[in-house]
């Protein structure tokens, strides 16, 4: 397949979504994606953190209705295409022509890595309906690069136009990354993309090492505002692949502006690795059960990494998020018993 030019995706209003706990405002989305529009930017996708439909009492509950955030976006796009994620289970089909009809653009069907059957009826729906549908594959760290291919093509024959290798946890090392790139541009016909998160402080790293493979649909975050440590840093991204002779057509200037100026005062506290992030990563948890487990531990008493590294053991995936505090439950039972 010849290499499409890379398409940059701009997902701190819905991966950050997670971080503000799902709290953005009209006002926020409107100035966040004004400004990424004025700079270029190729893709903004707003959501809740979980997608279409993820503002439950399991999830979050959104402070705003998303599609009340999905059409102040659309309104601010003069260039930008507006995205939304879809997780089906969560998100309805309803949902998503309601998602269309505002104006969004291009649906991501998200799927647990082993879980790409689910994604049929979303993928081709949107399609019907006009719109860019691409498959997400989550916790791709957590499957062999074999069904991880096996599931893309899934994807692919439903009419998936690109699909990503999604690490959710920021769990995958470079050479990992590598690999699952370079199986899946060997096997599919279509793009392929990728998504970081940095509680290893890999992201840049890893995201270098899928384009170099060949992933041209690419993941940013401005100000690394997403779940767990946030994902590729898209301003740093930008600069780095400007030096390596790479212009995307994004303005690198403005980027670092809204970074700055507008992006950082909504950021509560600090985009960095601590502890909890750290372990998420080193334990492989998907990145935005980070704030459900520091809550949990916090009810319970207990350090969040015990809770995470238990979470890691059991290989939950996303959804499982009642799972917490049946954990930390348990956790804090045994260290009763021990005490
Ligand atoms: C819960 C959905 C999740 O945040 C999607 C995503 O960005 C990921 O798996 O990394
Ligand atoms: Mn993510």
């Amino acid at each position: 397949m010849t290499k499409k030019p890379i398409q940059i995706t701009e997902v701190c209003l819905r991966d950050g979504s997670h971080t503000v706990a799902h709290q953005f405002t009209v006002e926020q989305v409107r100035n966040v994606t004004r400004a990424l529009d004025d700079a270029g930017m190729h893709y903004i996708e707003v959501s809740h953190g979980d997608g279409l439909g993820g503002s439950t009492v399991q999830y979050g509950k959104s402070l705003v209705n998303e599609m009340e955030l999905i059409e102040a976006a659309v309104d601010e796009c003069t260039n930008s295409k507006v995205a939304v994620l879809l997780i089906p289970g969560i998100g309805t089909m309803s949902e998503l022509k309601q998602a269309h009809k505002l104006g969004a653009k291009l649906v991501r069907v998200a799927t647990h890595s082993t879980e790409a059957d689910v994604s049929a009826q979303h993928i081709s729906q949107a399609r019907e309906l006009g719109m860019e549908a691409l498959g997400f594959l989550m916790m791709a760290h957590s499957v062999p690069v074999d069904k991880l291919v096996e599931q893309a093509k899934l994807m692919e024959s439903y009419g998936a136009q690109a699909v990503y290798v999604t690490d959710s946890a920021g769990a995958l090392l470079p050479h990992q990354v590598s690999e699952r790139i370079k199986a899946l541009r060997g096997s599919l016909d279509i793009e392929v993309g990728f998504h970081a998160h940095n509680n290893l402080s890999l992201a840049v790293a890893n995201t270098l090492a899928a384009i170099e493979e060949g992933a041209t649909r690419i993941d940013g975050a401005v100000r690394c505002l997403g779940a767990g440590a946030g994902n590729t840093q898209t301003e740093v991204l930008l600069a780095v692949m400007d030096r390596m002779g790479m212009d995307v057509g994004i303005d690198l200037y403005k980027m670092m502006d809204l970074a700055e100026d507008i992006v950082g005062p909504l950021i509560p506290g600090t985009q960095e690795i601590k502890k909890g992030s750290l372990a998420l990563g080193y334990a492989g948890v998907y990145s935005s059960f980070l704030l459900h487990s520091e809550r949990a531990a916090a009810r319970f008493g207990l350090d969040p990494r015990d809770i995470l590294m238990e979470l890691g053991k059991m290989k939950v995936v996303g959804g499982q998020e009642d799972m917490i505090l049946d954990v930390a439950a348990e956790l804090a039972k045994k260290e009763k018993v021990r005490v």
